[in-house]
C-alpha cells in the first residue's frame, strides 16, 4: 500500500544477487584449488561448510537446497550487523561517560596485550574488565529489550495474571534490567558488578534471549565484540571533538540505537608505527 512491499522485494533481489556472487565464486575458488591440490571438501569457513552439507544432501530425501543456503546468509547478516555495531557504539559511549573506568580498561589491556602489539584473539580470555563493561553495557543498553514474541502454549496463571492460551508474550528485558528490586542501583553503569560473575545462566539476565530460539550467535558475538572494543581501545586514545557534548539517549527500533550517532577523534597510542600497516 505504501510502497513498502515493492522495497523489499527491491532489497530482497539485491540481497540474492549478493549471495548469488559470493557463492558463485566461492565454487569457482574450490574447483580451481581442487584442480591443483586434488583436495577437496576443505572446510575452511561457514559458506564451504553449507556448501558442503549441500553437496552430501543432494542424493537424500531431507535435501539442503541453495534457497536455505541463502536465508542462513540473510539470517546472519540481519541478526549480526546492525546489532554489533549498535553495541560497539554503546559501549565506547559508555566508557567516554566514565573516564575512571576508561583508563581501567587501558590499564589492563597494556598489562595484557602490552603497548607494543595488537589484540589477537588469544588475549581476550584475560581481558576480565572488558568483559565486565561488556556486560554491563548489554544490562542498560540491550539492543533487543523486547527480545522476540513468543506465544503462550498453554493457558496459565503467573503472578496472579491469567495468560490465555495462544497469546503473543513479549519479555521486556529493558525494565527487569532496570528494576531495583533486581538490580542494585540499576541506572548507574557499575561495570564492577559483573566482574567476579561465574557462568551460571542467570534469569534476570537475557540480552541474546533464553531457550530453543535464543540467539545462535552468541558465541560468535562473545568473541566479535570483544576483539573490536579491545583493538579500538588498545590502539587508539579517544576524544570528543571540540565543541561537542557527550548524550546517552536511545531511540526505538527493532535494535536500539543511540539517539545522536557517536562521533570521535582517534589518536593512535601504540609505540610502533609499524603496527597501524596492514
Ligand atoms: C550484540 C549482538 C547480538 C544481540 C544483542 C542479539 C540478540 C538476539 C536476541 C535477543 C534474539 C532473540 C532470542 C530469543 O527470542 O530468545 C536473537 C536472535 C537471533 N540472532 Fe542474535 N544477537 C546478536 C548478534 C547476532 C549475531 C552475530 C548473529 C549471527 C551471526 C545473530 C543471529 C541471530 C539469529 C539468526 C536469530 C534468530 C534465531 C531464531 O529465531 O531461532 N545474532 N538475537
Amino acid at each position: 500500500m505504501q510502497g513498502i512491499e515493492r522495497e523489499m522485494k527491491k532489497i530482497l533481489r539485491s540481497f540474492n544477487q549478493l549471495f548469488d556472487s559470493v557463492i558463485e565464486l566461492r565454487k569457482n575458488a574450490a574447483s580451481e584449488k581442487e584442480k591443483v591440490t586434488g583436495m577437496s571438501g576443505q572446510k575452511s569457513d561457514f559458506l564451504q561448510v553449507l556448501l558442503d552439507l549441500h553437496n552430501e544432501s543432494e542424493d537424500s530425501a531431507t535435501s539442503f537446497t541453495m534457497k536455505h543456503i541463502k536465508g542462513i546468509l540473510m539470517d546472519t547478516l540481519v541478526g549480526g550487523t546492525d546489532t554489533t555495531s549498535t553495541m560497539t557504539e554503546w559501549v565506547m559511549a559508555e566508557l567516554m561517560q566514565h573516564p575512571e573506568k576508561m583508563e581501567k580498561m587501558k590499564k589492563e589491556l597494556c598489562d595484557v596485550v602490552g603497548l607494543n602489539n595488537t589484540v589477537e584473539e588469544f588475549h581476550l580470555p584475560s581481558l576480565s574488565y572488558l568483559n565486565a563493561v561488556i556486560k554491563e553495557s548489554f544490562r542498560m543498553h540491550p539492543p533487543l529489550p523486547l527480545i522476540f514474541p513468543r506465544c503462550c502454549g498453554q493457558s496459565l496463571v503467573l503472578g496472579g495474571y491469567t495468560i490465555p492460551k495462544g497469546s503473543r508474550v513479549f519479555l521486556n528485558m529493558w525494565s527487569i534490567n532496570m528494576d531495583p528490586n533486581v538490580w542494585d542501583n540499576p541506572s548507574e553503569f557499575q561495570s564492577e558488578r559483573f566482574l567476579n560473575d561465574t557462568d551460571k545462566f542467570d534469569f534476570r539476565y537475557l540480552p541474546f534471549g533464553a531457550g530453543r530460539r535464543m540467539c545462535p550467535g552468541l558465541s560468535l558475538e562473545e568473541k566479535m565484540l570483544a576483539l573490536i572494543l579491545a583493538s579500538l581501545l588498545h590502539s587508539f586514545d579517544w576524544k570528543l571533538p571540540q565543541g561537542t557534548e557527550l548524550e546517552l539517549s536511545s531511540k526505538f527500533g527493532l535494535v536500539v540505537k543511540k539517539k545522536i550517532p557517536l562521533r570521535l577523534i582517534s589518536v593512535p597510542r601504540l609505540t610502533n608505527s609499524e603496527l597501524y600497516k596492514e
